[in-house]
């Protein structure tokens, strides 16, 4: 007993497609997320590795299950697809973990569905890998995000440019629920359907706003916050989600689909990996831009529920989106000062800030660098060897920056010491670097060895603490012939 319920599926019938996953030839455990599994509970914990691959590769559909794939629609690179849904995921159900959190169970390349159009409703080995790494770090980095609870290999080839193992991913996430499942009642005029699905996922997500004046309208609000506070801590971390579809927005404000992500490394703003993003639509910069254009579709789609006159609505409602943009900027502004160490407030504080990231720029430095050996030299000048060698192209800008930063610090309090440890617990040592990726996906698609896999994910679960038994190649950008220009997306 898995302890599987199923709120989603209390919804009205076209809310969703009950759906079986396909059989697999062979599944096998790649690697179940032991620690994640306690905190769905004992029972989950309790499963040895061949039980969890027969469940999660979908071969055997354990007790209490009630499999369906969503529907949603979506704007994607800005245009609107009124029909998509889970063409590859079903939701095994959900858990209610430890914490009493309602958790979805989904699995990601289970095969086809009724919304699968033209694919094979199937992954491929590297996806599912890059998925499990980096949804993994960046719940390490402590970033809202889905889990990956498990890889299993299917034994069964995907066919994409050539043949490839297949694999599924387990997903645990708050909701799945993205602003296309609400462009998908919305474009079909169905107002009850979105009232229904508010009115869900207020209360499963959002339940404090239950009960307030007018709940619609505090939805938007909610959703935009935590969205504008989710980009703002990408941006901290040098993020770049690659596809910021509306149905890859998700309105628990987790960051979902890790198709073509990848990290930036040397610092430059307009940087995109993603061979699908050709205009540079979602670019480093461009993302709290987006992510409030998706907001502004959000909205569209909930000016029925939100006043019965028109015009007020679309008041209310651009004043949400609006505000998203002092959200992001305070967010982003709280986090960049942590990232310098800094617990006070002063006005001049943003030009120090984009003064560095300008520093970075010109040296072409790496960025998770930048800041993490800035970290170290907040113990005093005599900790600064470490960052200055970082900036061959213009040494003296980053002197002078470093002076400026001082003279800063010294209207502070805290002391050297204390401020390094703070510094050094937001300024990540370890990410999911891309070639560090593409390294651990390689050797497990052409050699089936996936001790790269696995130490990867051991050195990205202390993403803060650098160990000196992990060898040094890990904290470093890639080389040149190791650089990862694209990153292909997942399906
Ligand atoms: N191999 C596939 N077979 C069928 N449908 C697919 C496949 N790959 C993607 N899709 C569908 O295409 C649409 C857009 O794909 P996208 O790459 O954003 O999603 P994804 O990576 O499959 O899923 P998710 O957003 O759930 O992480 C979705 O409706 C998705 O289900
Ligand atoms: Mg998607």
């Amino acid at each position: 007993m898995l302890g599987l319920s199923h709120s989603y599926s209390t919804l009205p019938e076209r809310f969703f497609a009950q759906v079986l996953p396909s059989r697999v030839a062979d599944p096998r455990m790649i690697k179940y997320n032991r620690q994640l599994a306690a905190e769905l509970g004992p029972d989950w914990a309790a499963l040895d590795d061949t039980q969890a691959a027969a469940i999660l590769a979908g071969n055997e559909v354990p007790e209490g299950a009630k499999p369906i794939s969503m529907a949603y629609a979506g704007h994607q690179f800005g245009s609107f697809v009124p029909q998509l849904g889970d063409g590859r995921a079903i939701l095994l159900g959900e858990v209610v973990d430890t914490k009493g959190v309602r958790l979805d169970v989904q699995l990601k390349g289970a095969g086809r569905t009724p919304y699968s159009r033209g694919g094979d409703g199937r992954a491929a080995l590297g996806p599912v890998l890059r998925e499990y790494l980096v949804s993994e770090a960046m719940h390490a980095m402590g970033i809202p995000t889905t889990r990956a609870l498990a890889a299993v290999m299917t034994g069964d080839p995907v066919y994409r440019e050539m043949p490839l193992p297949g694999a599924v991913l387990t997903r645990v996430a708050r909701s799945h629920v993205r602003v296309g499942t609400f462009q998908f009642f919305a474009a079909r005029g169905d107002t009850e359907g979105l009232k229904a699905l508010a009115d869900y996922v207020i209360d499963r997500l959002y339940p404090e706003i239950k009960g307030t004046k007018n709940p619609s309208l505090a939805l938007l609000v909610a959703v935009a916050t935590r969205q504008a506070q989710l980009v703002a801590q990408w941006l901290h971390i040098g993020f770049i989600h690659g596809v910021m579809n509306t149905d890859n927005s998700s309105i628990s404000g987790e960051t979902i689909d890790f198709g073509p992500c990848a990290f930036m490394e040397a610092y430059n703003p307009t940087t995109v990996f993603s061979s699908i993003d050709r205009g540079g639509r979602y670019a480093y910069q461009n993302q709290p831009g987006i992510a409030q254009w998706n907001m502004a579709r959000l909205a569209e789609t909930l000016l029925p529920l939100i006043d019965a006159d028109i015009d007020k609505s679309v008041e209310s409602a651009n004043q949400a989106v609006i505000a998203f943009a002092e959200t992001f900027n305070t967010s982003w502004l709280a986090g960049m000062r942590r990232k310098l160490g800094l617990r006070t407030t002063e006005d001049e504080d943003k030009a120090l800030i984009d003064a560095f990231l300008n520093v970075q720029l010109v040296n072409r430095a790496d960025f998770t660098l930048a800041f993490r050996r800035l970290s170290d030299a907040a113990e005093g000048p005599e900790f600064e060897g470490a960052f200055l060698a970082l900036m061959n192209e213009d040494r003296a800008s980053a002197k002078n920056w470093l002076a400026s930063w001082r003279a800063r610090l010294s209207r502070e309090t805290m002391s050297g010491e204390a401020r390094a440890r703070a510094m050094h617990a937001t300024n990540p040592i370890y990410i999911p670097r891309n070639h560090l990726i593409e390294e651990a996906i390689q050797s497990a698609t052409q050699g089936a060895d996936f001790s790269p896999f696995e130490t990867l994910d051991t050195v990205l679960s202390h993403p803060f603490r650098e160990d000196p038994d992990v060898p040094v190649r890990y904290t470093l950008p890639a080389e040149p012939n190791e650089r990862v220009l694209q990153t292909f997306c997942g399906t």
